[in-house]
């Protein structure tokens, strides 16, 4: 294999011209740097530009502005052929008359490789991904799940710079979707080659990425590692895409060192800030419904919602005229409150997060 590239984006618009003639600002001057072999995933709500960056990178679609890097190569205006990259598709996009092995070796062949080559590469690849008894079949006679491993052998056979995924998996059902996301992650860090991942799928993002970039409305809202979205996200936009959120109202008391006194409703928690604040200073902090305390007696709330459901007791409380979500896990054992009854409440101070 050859050694993975970076991907880098600069100033990346892209502003598309309907027939109506209205302009719709798809990608709204992104700037992302992708390291070497690093799997990152683009995730956000319908319509926020992840396609269309994908695309841009892959060659599909021209940027209105801005560079792309490919290694150290600014390969904005080249065609896709010229990139070193390749795509796994959500609809598979195999050659339905060809067998799995001629569908794998038709890129080399375009390349005019030699024969010897091609079936030593072929074979080689389908050893990795445990196809080879598939080699002869066509795509008719497999299933989605296993359609979707020839296409990623089809991409990987190319040994490119760059593997690109536009949703490749969902079009199959939850179960398998788990399996194949475990599966890519693993090839992909036995090859170690970089890969851009675009999902809606936040578990799947979460499950398989390096690096997650939020994206929302063409502009790239936050990029960190999965732990980094989930426990620091920058702002409610991100807090509330990914996972669950309780935004609550507070005000800084105090700060000490590197971290902030805040006072929530008149109880003053200790928690790390990330950003400079100033005392008086009213801020709005997340709390994950696992970061509520059940039990603690910082304040005594009304229970509206509770809901066994094995590993974790789910409740939904009034917290100062809000709904306050609560998860309580390994709920065996311990005491379960019902709807219209009291229980006392604190938070996590490590789980609160300064907005
Ligand atoms: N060819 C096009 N002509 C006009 N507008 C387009 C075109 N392609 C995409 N758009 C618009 O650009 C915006 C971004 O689209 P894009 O497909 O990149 O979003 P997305 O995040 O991938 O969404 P989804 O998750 O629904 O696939 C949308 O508002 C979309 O309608």
């Amino acid at each position: 294999m050859k050694s993975p590239k970076k991907v880098y984006l600069e100033n990346l618009n892209k502003t598309f011209i309907t027939t109506g003639n209205d302009k719709v600002v798809a990608v709204n001057n992104i700037n992302l740097k992708i390291k070497p072999g690093e799997f990152a995933t683009m995730l956000g709500p319908s319509g926020c530009g992840k396609t269309t960056t994908l695309r841009m990178i892959a060659g599909f679609e021209m940027p209105t502005q801005g560079k792309v890097y490919i290694g150290e190569e600014n390969v904005a205006t080249k065609t896709p052929d010229k990139r070193d990259t390749a795509m796994v598709f959500q609809n598979y996009a195999l050659f339905p008359h060809m067998n799995v092995f001629n569908n794998i070796a038709y890129g080399l062949k375009i390349q005019k490789r030699p024969k010897s080559e091609i079936k030593e590469r072929v074979q080689r690849i389908l050893k990795m991904m445990k196809m080879e008894d598939f080699s002869e079949r066509v795509p008719g006679q497999m299933s989605g799940g296993q359609q979707q491993r020839v296409s990623l052998a089809r991409a990987l056979v190319m040994e490119p710079g760059v593997l690109l995924f536009d949703e490749p998996l969902s079009n199959l059902d939850a179960k398998l979707r788990i399996h194949m996301r475990d599966e890519i992650r693993k090839i992909q860090q036995n090859v170690g080659i970089t890969s851009i991942y675009v999902t809606h799928d936040q578990e799947e993002a979460m499950a398989m990425s390096d690096k997650v970039i939020i994206m929302n409305a063409g502009v790239i809202e936050q990029e960190g590692t999965p732990q980094e979205i989930y426990q620091r996200p920058v702002n409610e936009f991100v807090a509330n895409f990914i996972g669950r959120a309780n935004i609550i109202d507070g005000e800084i008391e105090g700060i000490s060192g590197k971290d902030a006194i805040v006072n929530i409703h008149g109880i003053s928690y200790r928690t790390k800030a990330y950003k400079n604040f100033q005392t008086g200073q009213k801020i709005r902090a997340v709390i994950r419904p696992e970061g509520v305390i059940v039990g603690k007696q910082d304040f005594i709330v009304k229970v509206e919602k509770s809901v066994f459901m094995g590993q974790n007791q789910e409740y939904g409380v009034d917290f100062f005229g809000a709904n306050l979500e609560i998860s309580e896990n390994n709920p065996t054992g311990k005491t379960i409150y019902r709807a219209g009854e009291q229980m006392g409440i604190g938070f996590e101070e490590r789980a609160l997060h300064i907005l």
